[in-house]
């Protein structure tokens, strides 16, 4: 998607904008970092503190009359559907047609066949196919293995000298604040995680959560996502921790948001703020108008020689009809 290059623009112009209400550029302030995670793949993106090393990860544009240099990268496969795809492949013993899942919670099964499991290019199909074959997802609801299981999901090696996001793409350590959105919102807006609760805090609640059993009860409102909020939370803890590498302590430096300046974030916002330019490349220029005292004066000339020029009227034709 185009939403991780353009959702710097947005998010920047949007919350200078609700503290300036001025379409233009407050001076001193750091541009924010996205974290997106969306249905196919994820998206990071920040102003990074050194010079970035890998010019495929670098964009750079110019907005206000400033230039920025960002780093960005999108991992396709990691949004929340193909990455859950890719755990339950994982989990699939072949030619086994019952999977025990950590990440469900205890009680739950599901059926799925082998072409709802093997339709995507994010997981690989086995050998010997059999499309129309059932297979039974029963769940174990525990959270330690659910983390293990998601863990090898990654690959976490990177060469040496160089720091890495995953899976070998270099990124620098992360700096500044954060807002996470979509897919990072959804799941922690559920387990009421969005409003800066400590690591420790959102640690126990995922941990509580994945534990409950399947209890549909406990939870009355229809949602279709229900029973993949664990499987969610572990994994957005996973990718991260591990993957881009937050820690305790950069931890508070993330924001899980669904709006900035009450308008709702999205890539598409993003991309239709900058399809449609509607925001400035170059700083806004003043425009001086006149000086009140000049323009008092002038509007005074004009009301005087306005009064002036009846009253000679009317003496004119006062004389003329005397
Ligand atoms: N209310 C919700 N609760 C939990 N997950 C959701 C909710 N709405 C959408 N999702 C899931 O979040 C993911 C990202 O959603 P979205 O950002 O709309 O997708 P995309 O960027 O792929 O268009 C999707 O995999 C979708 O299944």
């Amino acid at each position: 998607s185009f939403g991780w290059i353009t959702i710097n623009y947005l998010l920047e112009t949007l919350v200078k904008y609700s503290f300036a209400e001025k379409w233009e550029h407050p001076q001193d302030t750091e541009v924010l970092g996205a974290l997106d995670l969306g249905g196919a793949s994820t998206q990071i993106t920040f102003q990074p503190g050194v010079t970035t090393e890998d010019n495929s990860t670098s964009i750079f544009f110019r907005l206000y009359g400033r230039n920025y240099s960002l780093y960005t990268h999108s991992y396709l496969c990691y949004g929340q559907t193909q990455a859950l795809k890719m755990l339950l492949a994982a989990l699939h013993k072949v030619p086994h047609p019952l999977i025990s899942h950590p990440c469900y919670p205890a009680g739950y099964w599901e059926n799925v066949t082998m072409s709802d499991l093997y339709n995507s290019p994010c997981v690989h199909a086995p050998s010997t196919p059999s499309p129309a074959q059932v297979l039974t997802v029963i769940g174990t609801g525990d959270p330690a293995a659910c983390s293990t299981a998601i863990q090898k999901l990654f690959n976490f090696t990177c060469g040496a000298n160089r720091t890495c996001g995953f899976n070998g793409v270099y990124q620098p350590p992360v700096r500044g604040q954060f807002f996470a959105f979509a897919g990072f919102y959804y799941t922690f807006h559920f387990l009421n995680l969005t409003s800066q609760q400590s690591f420790s805090n959102v640690n126990s609640t995922i941990q509580t959560f994945c534990n409950k059993s399947w209890l549909v009860e406990t939870f009355p409102q229809e949602d279709k996502f229900l029973h993949t909020y664990c499987s969610v939370a572990i994994y957005i803890l996973t990718l991260l921790l591990d993957g881009y590498k937050f820690n305790e302590h950069t931890w508070s430096n993330i924001h899980f948001s669904r709006q900035a300046a009450n308008t709702d974030i999205g890539w598409t916002l993003g991309f239709m703020l900058n399809f449609t330019n509607m925001i400035p490349t170059e700083a806004l220029e003043h425009v001086k108008g006149h000086q009140p005292s000049v323009w008092a004066g002038a509007v005074s000339f004009i009301v005087l020689a306005i009064v002036a020029g009846l009253v000679a009227a009317f003496l004119q034709c006062f004389w003329k009809t005397k």
